[in-house]
């Protein structure tokens, strides 16, 4: 063994921070409904409550996809015979999904108002967008301007992520009342759901399908570390 004469150490201080990775963010203001979707569609249990700024972190939530016809007729089709247990267990191919409860976002965020600096740090993070608008307030399509412009003055281009608008609060008389008027307005798609319902949960988690599918597939995912879960 040689022993060689010790040099002296090194100290630096690091100032680490932690911003939360996912495929898709909920983007909303506060009391949109955005803990009460990600309830919904994944298996994430995030605080509900009828107050501003319930969710104070971000939450992560898992959909899941089991794609088994495509993966069943891989294997059924070209060599029956090798269908064992282990293959049974390959069939359920599972793409996975990570959804992002990100807190509220409200005027003035870009300017750090209400935490807006480290909420939009999240959603900077996130390779698709879902803008959650309450649609019995009294006028949704006007909270959406205002979420453009607080992500567009963080950082340009971050509203051009691609993106969906989440229409939620569907089973409130006056939410239905706006919601064509909301569809007029903008040139994005527009998917109505009800949170505390569950009303239309389906529509919503397919188009994630078609948002994540994008992912995997274009530009979102090139040059970028894909994201596994
Ligand atoms: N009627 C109705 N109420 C809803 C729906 N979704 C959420 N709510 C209610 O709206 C309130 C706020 O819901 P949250 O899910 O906590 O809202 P949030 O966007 O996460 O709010 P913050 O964490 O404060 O940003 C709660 O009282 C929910 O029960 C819905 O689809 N319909
Ligand atoms: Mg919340």
């Amino acid at each position: 063994m040689m022993a060689t004469p010790g040099m002296a150490g090194q100290e630096r201080v690091l100032q680490l921070e932690l911003r939360t990775m996912a495929h898709a963010g909920l983007v909303g203001f506060p009391n949109a409904g955005k803990s009460s979707l990600l309830r919904a569609i994944s298996n994430a249990r995030p605080a509900v409550a009828s107050y501003p700024f319930t969710t104070l972190n971000p939450h992560v939530g898992i959909v899941e996809y089991r794609d088994h016809e495509q993966v069943a007729a891989a294997f059924f089709g070209t060599r029956p015979r090798m269908v064992t247990s282990m293959n049974v267990l390959m069939m359920i191919l599972l793409s996975l999904c990570a959804v992002a409860d990100i807190p509220g976002i409200i005027r003035g965020a870009h300017l750090n108002r209400g935490l807006g600096i480290s909420f939009l740090r999240h959603i900077e993070r996130c390779r698709f967008l879902l803008f959650v608008l309450d649609l019995s307030a009294p006028e949704p399509w006007t909270q959406l301007q205002h979420l453009f412009y607080e992500l567009e003055q963080y950082e340009p281009g971050l509203s051009q992520r691609p993106q969906a608008i989440v229409a939620n609060k569907m089973d409130l008389p006056e939410a239905r009342e706006k919601l064509e008027t909301l569809k007029s307005q903008v040139t994005q798609r527009v998917i109505p759901v009800s949170a505390l319902t569950g009303q239309n949960t389906e529509e919503l988690i397919l188009h994630l399908r078609e948002l994540y599918d994008g992912y995997l597939q274009g530009d979102g995912s090139r040059g970028v570390e894909p994201i596994r879960w």
